[in-house]
């Protein structure tokens, strides 16, 4: 598996940074969370319940698209929270890292709703989740993806994405 990375996708409250911690925990590699790559005008957006456009993600895509072009190049292994909504998206980030993987955390919009809005201390409006279901274009018919459902618990998620990483 040396130079695998995955992109752990989904909207907001899925659980990305959550499972992709997690993930990386159990199994020694690196873990870097994309949120860490928006501007700061887009932080502000986000805080302020405003959803991003496609331009406000391009920049924020470009940065990571990097990052993985350079875990490539290292053969890092490396797990990587990002939406990720939109297909195009994701190609873009395949383009920079070739055998690229995903795994798609899906939750319905209540459950989503219910987990930002109890959660403490985060730029990420509540009102905003709407429009995530809203661009979110699921990766079906793709290759070298993983969909799990984000309601079960962190330990069988980690149990599930290492048996499907451990069988390719
Ligand atoms: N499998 C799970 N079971 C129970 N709670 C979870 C699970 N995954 C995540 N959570 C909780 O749900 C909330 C959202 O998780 P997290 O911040 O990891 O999501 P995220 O997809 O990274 O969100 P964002 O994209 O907004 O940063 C957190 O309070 C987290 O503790
Ligand atoms: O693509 C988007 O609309 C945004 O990037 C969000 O999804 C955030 O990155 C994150 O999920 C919030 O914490």
């Amino acid at each position: 598996m040396s130079g695998t990375a995955v992109v752990v996708m989904g909207v907001s409250g899925c659980g990305k940074s959550t499972v992709g911690k997690a993930c990386a925990e159990a199994l020694g590699w690196d873990f870097v969370d994309g949120d860490d790559f928006h501007s700061d005008a887009s932080i502000a957006k986000m805080r302020a319940g405003e959803p991003l456009t496609d331009s406000d993600r391009a920049e924020w895509l470009h940065r990571l698209s990097e990052l993985l072009a350079d875990a490539h190049a290292e053969h890092r292994q490396l797990f990587l929270p990002c939406s990720a909504l939109r297909r195009a998206y994701r190609e873009q980030l395949r383009s920079a890292h070739p055998g690229l993987r995903f795994v798609f955390l899906s939750l319905t919009q209540d459950d989503s709703l219910a987990r930002v809005s109890q959660r403490h201390g985060h730029f990420f409006a509540p009102a905003l989740v709407a429009s995530q279901f809203a661009t979110l274009e699921a990766p079906a018919n793709e290759d070298g993806v993983l969909t799990v459902d984000a309601m079960l618990p962190v330990e069988t998620l980690v149990d599930q994405v290492s048996t499907w990483l451990n069988r390719a």
